[in-house]
Formats: C-alpha cells, structure tokens, sequence
C-alpha cells in the first residue's frame, strides 16, 4: 500500500474515467449549473432543497443524512468492533451467520466475496431469503452451537429478519436451553422494538447503529463492518479509505473536481436523456457488488415514474444487441486484467455508448467507492428532483402480503388462487395475455415488449449454482431476440431493493415471476405458518402490488416438477416463442 495515503488521502482516490460522447455536453452543462448553485458545500450542509421542494419531505430528507459522516464517527469505534470480534474467537465460536434484509445484509454479501477469509476469523453465511430450502441449507452447514447468529434490521420491525432469528433461537434453545442467548448478537436502531425482544432473550451483545443512517446508506456503519471484522477484514483502513472518498467529495471545504458529484450529475443527466439502464461490468469476484449498486441506486432513485434501473449481471454483449437505453460502468481492479470484459466495454464505447471506468487497487478501496457511490446517487437524485431518502412504494408489497398473512392466520392456508391462463407439462401460467400453449402465452406476454422496456425475472426459488446459470440463459435469449435489458432476482431479497424502482419507477417492465411448491418445508415457531407459505405470501403480494401499478406480469408456478427442470422447460417453450 502507498505510504502516504493518510497523508494525502485525495491522491489515492481509484481512478475514474467518463467517455460520455454525445452526452458529454449536456452533462457539463448540469455540472456548471450545479457548481454556480455551490451543490456541494450545500450538499454537506444538508441543504434539502438542492432535491425536493416540499417542507415536509425536506424535513425527512435532512434526517436520513447521517451517513454523510459516518465513516468518521466509526472510526474511533473500530477498537471496540475488533475487541468484539476477539471475544467472539475466544469464546469458541467457529462460524457467523448474518440474517437480514435489503442494506442490513448486502455489504456482507459484498465482503464475503470480495475478500478472503481473514487468517484469525470465522467464515461468515448470508441469510437474506425466506426460502425454506435456503434456511436449511445454511442450518445443516454451520456448527450450530458453535455459531454466533446476527440479526441485523434498522427498524426492528421487518417481517424476515425477526422470522429468522425466532427460527434459530429456538434452534438454539434446544441445545443450550436458557443460554441460547449467548449465540445472539443484534446490530438495530436505539429504542427499536426488537432492542426489547433481544434484551429479553440476553442476546450476547446489542450494536446500537445511528436512526439518521437509511438501511441502503449503512455498509460504513455497523451494520457493514460487524460483520466485516468478524470476517478478518481490516475495517481500519476501509474507514480511513472512505474518509479519504469523503474528502475528495468536499467534506473539508472546497475541491476543484468532486468524483462523487460528477459521476452523480452523469448518471442522473444520462438518464434523463433515456440512457437510464446502467448496467454494471465487474469481474467475477465483484458480481455482489452489483447487488449492493443495485439497491442503493434503485431503492433511492426509482420512484414517481422516474428512476435509473441498475442491472447487475444483464450479459455483456457486443453493441449491435443493445438499445439506446444504456449507460455501461465498469468497475474493477487496476492489476486485474479482466481482458474479456474490458474488450467488451472498449467496444462499446467505441461504438457510441456511454461508458464510466472504475479501476480501484485493492478490495480495501470498496470503503472508498461505496462512499463514493452513495454521493453520486444522492446527486443523481437531485438532478433527478427526488427524495433519495425514502422507498414509499416497498410498502405496497409488504401492505399485500399482511393482508395475505392474515388470511393464513385466521384460514390457515393462502388464499385460493384464481384459476391459472394455461397449464402445460407440469408448469401452470397466470397472465392477463393467454395462449393455448406455453410457446403461444410467451410469444404473447412478450409481444408487448417496446424499446427501453426491461425484462425482470423475479425467482422465489431456492438460488443455487445450476439455477443461476438457467436464468443468466433466460436472460440471453430476451436480450439478444428483444434487444431489451434484463434484470434478474431472488425473492424475497429484491423486494427490498429493485422492488420499490419495480412499482415506483417509469412502467417500462416485464415481469416474470417464478414460484415453487416448496417439497421440504420448514415451520416456523411460534406461528401457525412455515417459512414456504411466508415465501409464497411475499410472492403473491408483490405480484398483487405490480398489478394494482398496472404492470406487465406473468407468473408462472414450477409446481413440483423441480426448480431446475420447471426453468428448463420454460427455456425449451421461450426459445421456440421468440425465434
Ligand atoms: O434493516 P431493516 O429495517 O430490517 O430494513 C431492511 C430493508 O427493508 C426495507 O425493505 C427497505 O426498503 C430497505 O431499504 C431496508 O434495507
């Protein structure tokens, strides 16, 4: 590492190039105009009408900006975070698993695959899903008495997390009886209901995080870094990192060129010209950071029929098979050579697309870009005139599926279905298009596709290698024959991401959605359900929630003929209906 980066911190900054070709003027224009208005020293001083107009709604915009500083208020707390993370070791614990949802948990995933396994620390699990099948997954792989769970929600109230640490405390109980506790850490807000529950249940220790930093804004918080010292990472210099990002973002005072404001002013210009789809490059030992973009960007951008749609993992093609819709980023190392992908995105450029390069040194610079990311989509926010802040349409899927939990409770069972459009070789298809074979359904549900529009396929399904790899197929076959951008998504995890830019921003999409009958279930304790019918419930409220915004859908159910061979065949009949 460079010697003098505290020093001059500003210096280190990873490199960032824009070839923005046609756009580049209109660009410059937005950043003359905003630097006349002095945008970043009233940025930092959370002048919230540099983004909305309205009283109340600045009121609310002003009290989410904690994260602005919060690297710095982490800093002197990393003593009392490693400490921590010396206990947990001394104590004979063995693994980790982190449970939660949306930004409690995406900065792990992050972590987990961008870093190796630090020499004196625990291997870290991610559970972010109410798929039976997952839960399981991860309960048969871990040492459970030997395993320290975090729960980790900012509210205290999301349905997930809590379900998840019910589960597994009740696990626990039964090996260690009352000392169940010691296996329980919680990372929540101050005065959160669940501050209470875990007092309750002695939870081993309870991380108070800051009510003025939002769940997407938190990965330099403790939310990210708990888990990141549990893991061996040196949160140190990831926090030293992000201070130098805050710097170079005008923090101190004053900066000639602020990365932040201008890849910010890029992205929120490029997508009111119609280049709204960003779609994230990365080598494949950053593909979670493309989940952790797509949650900060589409959750705070996506709303009032605006929005930029980030797409992690639309496969990288040559330029003949993209629309004008596109702005590619690519963000990578400096010393890896990545050749494919970086041939791919020349060309593109070459070819008139809007490219942003991202080359940072080291997996330690992530504090630096996630910081540096988080500014640029609150500024791509107000050039957008919105509140990056809030997700207001998340709720409508939520709201349906208490409703549809209720129903559960009192009936004990889903509500019945309407009856599906068409039933073919074990897969039943709900649509508002019909068609008397799977193939004519397809053709028709896919026959309303329009330049600019998205495909988003939203998988309720267990994610495993093989099923990836299906879906990446799926999402090839509508790229290259619809020339549309795809998007693709475990469920429940995008409901608390894309899910709010799926209702909340411009209807340009098409929504495929797969469920399963969940063959090996898992009750929940304590309640009169299991975690197959909480999953199931989540899918018919958001399907129930994109109706009620006059989305495209069409779902289709996989029955029990098996994820893998149900997806199969729907390749097989897709395939045919778009030839
Ligand atoms: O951390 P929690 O309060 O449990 O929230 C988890 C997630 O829930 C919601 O869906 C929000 O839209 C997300 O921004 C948030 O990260």
């Amino acid at each position: 590492m460079n010697p003098n980066r505290m020093e001059n911190p500003t210096s280190n900054i990873p490199a960032m190039t824009l070839q923005l070709g046609s756009f580049q003027a209109a660009v410059d224009a937005k950043l003359q105009d905003f630097n006349a208005r002095n945008f970043t020293a009233g940025f930092w001083q959370k002048q919230a009408d540099l983004w909305v107009q309205d009283a109340e709604a600045q009121q609310s915009l002003r009290s989410f900006m904690g994260w602005l500083r919060v690297a710095e208020t982490m800093l002197p707390r990393v003593g009392e975070i490693e400490e921590f993370a010396r206990e947990i070791k001394d104590a004979g614990f063995q693994h980790v698993v982190v449970m939660g949802m949306g930004g409690s948990t995406m900065t792990p995933i992050v972590f987990k695959q961008a870093f190796q396994q630090g020499p004196e620390a625990l291997p870290l699990s991610v559970l972010d899903t109410t798929n039976p099948a997952t839960v399981r997954q991860i309960e048969e792989s871990v040492p459970l008495a030997q395993t320290l769970f975090v729960v980790a929600s900012k509210s205290g109230t999301t349905a997930e997390p809590l379900a998840f640490g019910d589960y597994f405390y009740a696990r626990l109980k039964e090996l260690k009886g009352e000392k169940a506790g010691e296996n329980f850490v919680a990372i929540t807000d101050p005065g959160s209901k669940f501050v209470t529950q875990a007092t309750e249940e002695g939870y081993r220790r309870i991380f108070l995080n800051f009510a003025e930093v939002g769940g997407r804004f938190s990965a330099l918080s403790y939310f990210g870094l708990v888990p990141a010292a549990l893991y061996g990472i040196d949160i140190k210099t990831l926090l030293e990192r992000a201070i130098g990002m805050m710097r170079a973002t005008g923090a101190e005072g004053d900066v000639a060129q602020n990365p932040g404001l201008e890849l910010g002013v890029a992205l929120g210009v490029l997508a009111q010209q119609g280049r709204d789809k960003l779609t994230l490059v990365v080598p494949d030992n950053l593909t979670d950071l493309g989940l952790w973009l797509e949650q900060l960007i589409a959750e705070s951008t996506g709303k009032e029929g605006k929005g930029i749609l980030p797409l992690a993992g639309d496969p990288l093609n040559g330029p003949e098979v993209y629309g004008q819709d596109r702005v590619f980023v690519y963000v990578g190392y400096e010393n890896q050579p990545d050749e494919e992908n970086r041939r791919k995105v020349a060309a593109l450029a070459a070819a008139g697309h809007p490219v942003i390069t991202i080359l940072m040194q080291d997996a330690l610079d992530l504090g630096q870009e996630f910081f540096r990311w988080e500014v640029a989509t609150a500024v791509a926010s107000a050039v957008l005139e919105i509140n990056p802040f809030d997700q207001p349409n998340v709720q409508a899927a939520k709201t349906a599926t208490d409703q549809l939990m209720k129903v559960v409770v009192e009936q004990g069972a889903l509500p019945q279905e309407t009856a599906p459009v068409l039933q073919e070789g074990g897969l039943d298809y709900y649509a508002s298009v019909s068609g008397g074979s799977a193939v004519e359904v397809l053709r028709n549900f896919f026959g309303q596709s329009q330049p600019g529009n998205f495909l988003c396929i939203q998988a309720y399904l267990q994610e495993t290698p093989a099923l990836n790899q299906e879906l990446q197929e799926l999402r090839r076959v509508v790229q290259e024959r619809l020339h549309i951008a795809t998007a693709s998504g475990y469920g429940p995890r995008f409901l608390h991401s894309t899910g709010q830019y799926h209702k909340g921003g411009p209807d340009t999409g098409l929504f495929l959605q797969l469920t399963t009958d969940h063959a090996q279930d898992l009750p929940l304790p304590g309640r009169p359900y299991t975690f197959g019918t909480f999953q199931n419930a989540q899918a018919a409220g958001d399907l129930r929630a994109l109706q009620d915004y006059n989305r495209r859908t069409l779902r289709v159910h996989l029955g029990s003929a098996g994820e893998e061979q149900g997806v199969a065949s729907l390749l097989k009949a897709l395939r045919e209906a778009l030839a």
